[in-house]
């Protein structure tokens, strides 16, 4: 389970300097896959990047199983897996070194069979990271998140780069994972919402705009579904400022 009570952040540690997140509060459930939809710079990856101790809170908290991640970092990073939108991966290595490396990090003695197979990784374990496709690291970065079998997935903009082929097997893997895992993904895709998501936040402007069900969004705006939803909370700043 994630849980965020009042989170803040900004990026300078300037008096009164902006605040990239404002006041977020979200309740992740283990069991369900949780999207955060938001316009580019909406504060998605900043939110993301605390709940996986990559930045801590300016104030509020963040809950990982339980454990405080500004307090236990170390804990929190070997609770969740994380699919950063840009990574960096160590492009000397060949995929299976590197695969190896991270499962060692974790103390994992081999890598996944089913786990290479589901993702396609086969071809790729000889070949050296920089010389893959965009597409192709895509799936490594994956393998590095759930290599150790993680409790807590969190999937920054997780079909980017994907082929439509790759995407529905992303998909699957994440819908597999889904009973005994908490999902947390970040997308401006409506589809990967509808195709993925039980529960939605919407964060506008670093602030949280809507969360609940496809549906109870969409009713809540008196809209016809999601997506006129969405259009109707970024196109109109008033709704979520008081
Ligand atoms: N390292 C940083 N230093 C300063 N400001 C940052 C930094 N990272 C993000 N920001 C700012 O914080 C705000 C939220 O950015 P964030 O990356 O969380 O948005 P996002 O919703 O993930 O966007 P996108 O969909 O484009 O990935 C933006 O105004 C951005 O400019």
């Amino acid at each position: 389970m994630i849980q965020l009570t009042a989170f803040s952040k900004s990026y300078t540690s300037r008096k009164n300097a902006p605040l990239a997140v404002r006041d977020f509060s979200m309740t992740c459930q283990t069991g369900e896959i949780t999207g955060i939809l938001g316009l580019n710079g909406a504060g998605k990856t900043t939110i993301l990047k605390a709940i996986c101790a990559r930045h801590f809170a300016t104030s509020g908290e963040v809950l990982v199983e339980g454990v405080n991640a500004s307090e236990n970092p170390e804990q929190v990073r070997n609770l969740t897996g994380f699919v950063a939108e840009e990574p960096n991966l160590p492009g000397e290595y060949t995929v299976e070194e590197y695969l190896n490396m991270v499962a060692e990090l974790h103390g994992i003695k081999e890598n996944n069979p089913l786990l290479i197979d589901q993702l396609s990784l086969e071809e790729l374990l000889h070949k050296k990271i920089r010389t893959l496709s965009k597409g192709q690291r895509e799936r490594v970065n994956f393998a590095q998140a759930l290599i150790y079998n993680p409790k807590v997935l969190v999937l920054d903009e997780p079909a980017s780069g994907l082929d439509p082929a790759q995407i529905l097997k992303m998909r699957s893997l994440v819908k597999s994972l889904k009973a005994d895992h908490t999902i947390l993904l970040s997308t401006h895709l409506m589809q990967e919402v509808e195709a993925l998501c039980d529960r939605v936040y919407i964060i506008h402007e670093g602030r949280l705009a809507a969360s609940g069900t496809a549906e109870e969004i969409a009713a809540q705006f008196e809209c016809k579904n999601l997506e006129e939803a969405f259009f109707k909370i970024t196109s109109a700043s008033d709704i979520v400022r008081e």
